[in-house]
């Protein structure tokens, strides 16, 4: 049995820093989102952040039996160690990666706040100043939280008006990138389980889609995402119909297991496919990416494996004129690691913002202003990932039955 500890003898004092603890805690926000801190030695705290969902808490927990008294400045070798040492039950994909990618991260912002540098820096440095953000935007009453929505009457929330009437407020507080669920509750008629789309359903989308292309025209760009619903004929149905309406990308319309079934759509249709969220590691995307199964990668940091997992799916990525842009359901902490590799990937596209209605995102971190401005985010030059937990907000959401950091 090989032995994965530390054999690493040669190094500075002044960067020879150990892990002391390793804390994560459930904030409730229209996601269930797992933060992680990762403290050191050096005075210094990092925070990451791991994809919603159930059983990282107990993951985390778990690697601090290998991780304490590590040096968090190899964040290449803790993230591999955590692989080799859980990869006897099940970690070489699944929740462990997820895990890994949440304390990956807070290895990166504890890195930079050791060495005084932003996270970008470490990564090879920037290519941009600022990241250009997406607002995944949603139709339907559930999502009335802010100024200016009007209220539908349940039959009418998804209907194209409302979408169209969204795309409106939502474009007008400066996003310049839209997307939207396209999988609406008539793709259950008449059943739920085969994956097809009829006709009418087909056209209830490209009515939708055509709505929201009247009410914001063709510069901003406009994706729509489908869950996974779909049988391939019916995905390259719904992608050619939508193709006069030249989409940003049309996103998951199949199933995401079976790689062939995506390529099939993806070389169909004219309509630029997304896909990759639910996928793992450089090895699941890799054939996809090299086959030119995909037009634009959507894996998420949070999920994948961490930033560096999601660089070297990016250098693929580019190696075949892919562009990327990163899936992100995350609260600050999480959406802040993804600015980062977008500053430091030369084929980084848009980065997804999905907290609309989570009127309490901002103050969930320690910063006067919002930190999406005009559809932006500015790439910070403070150390690490550049924001601070604001603890008594994170108190004030923690999950219920929790007990937070
Ligand atoms: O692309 C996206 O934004 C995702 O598909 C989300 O819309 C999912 O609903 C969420 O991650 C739940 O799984």
């Amino acid at each position: 049995m090989k032995d994965f500890s530390n054999q690493i003898t040669n190094r500075a004092e002044s960067r020879d820093v150990e892990i002391t603890d390793i804390k994560s805690c459930v904030v409730e926000g229209n996601f269930e989102w797992n933060l992680i801190k990762i403290e050191t030695d050096a005075g210094v705290t990092g925070i990451g952040e791991s994809y919603r969902g159930g059983g990282v808490p107990e993951l985390v927990e778990y690697t601090k039996r290998f991780l304490i008294g590590e040096n968090p400045l190899d964040v290449q070798r803790l993230y591999r160690r955590i692989i080799q040492e859980m990869s006897g039950h099940g970690g070489t994909t699944g929740k462990v990666i997820t895990a890994a990618s949440g304390i990956e991260i807070a290895l990166w912002d504890a890195a930079g706040k050791i060495l005084d540098v932003p996270v970008y820096q470490l990564l090879g440095g920037k290519l941009r100043d600022e990241v250009r953000i997406y607002c995944d935007c949603h139709a339907g009453e559930a999502y009335a939280v802010d100024d200016g929505y009007t209220e539908y009457a349940e039959a009418d929330a998804y209907s194209p008006q409302a979408y169209a009437d969204e795309a409106r407020r939502v474009v007008d507080m400066g996003f310049t990138a839209l997307k939207f669920d396209l999988d609406v509750e008539m793709d259950n008629d008449p059943d739920p389980y085969n994956g097809r789309l009829s006709n009418a359903a087909i056209e209830h989308k490209r009515q939708i889609v055509e709505a929201v292309r009247e009410e914001i025209g063709y510069e901003i760009d406009l994706a729509f995402d489908c869950h996974w619903d779909y049988s391939v004929e019916s995905a390259k149905r719904l992608a050619y119909e939508l193709e006069e309406y030249n989409l940003m990308w049309l996103e998951d319309a199949v199933p995401p297991e079976n790689m062939e079934a995506q390529k099939e759509v993806t070389k169909a249709t004219r309509t630029p496919v997304a896909t990759g969220e639910n996928r793992f590691r450089v090895f699941e995307l890799s054939d996809l990416i090299y086959d030119h199964g995909v037009d634009i990668v959507t894996p998420d940091p949070t999920t994948v494996g961490g930033l560096g997992e999601t660089m070297r799916i990016a250098d693929r990525a580019e190696e075949n004129y892919i562009p990327i842009s990163p899936h992100n359901v995350c609260s600050p902490v999480g959406t802040m690691a993804c600015v980062h590799l977008g500053a430091a990937i030369p084929n980084f596209d848009v980065l997804e913002y999905h907290a609309l209605e989570v009127d309490w995102w901002d103050d969930l971190i320690q910063r006067e202003e919002p930190l999406i401005q005009d559809g932006y985010i500015e790439v910070p030059e403070t150390p690490g990932i550049g924001v601070e937990l604001d603890e008594d907000v994170v108190e004030e959401h923690t999950l219920e039955g929790t007990s937070g950091f």
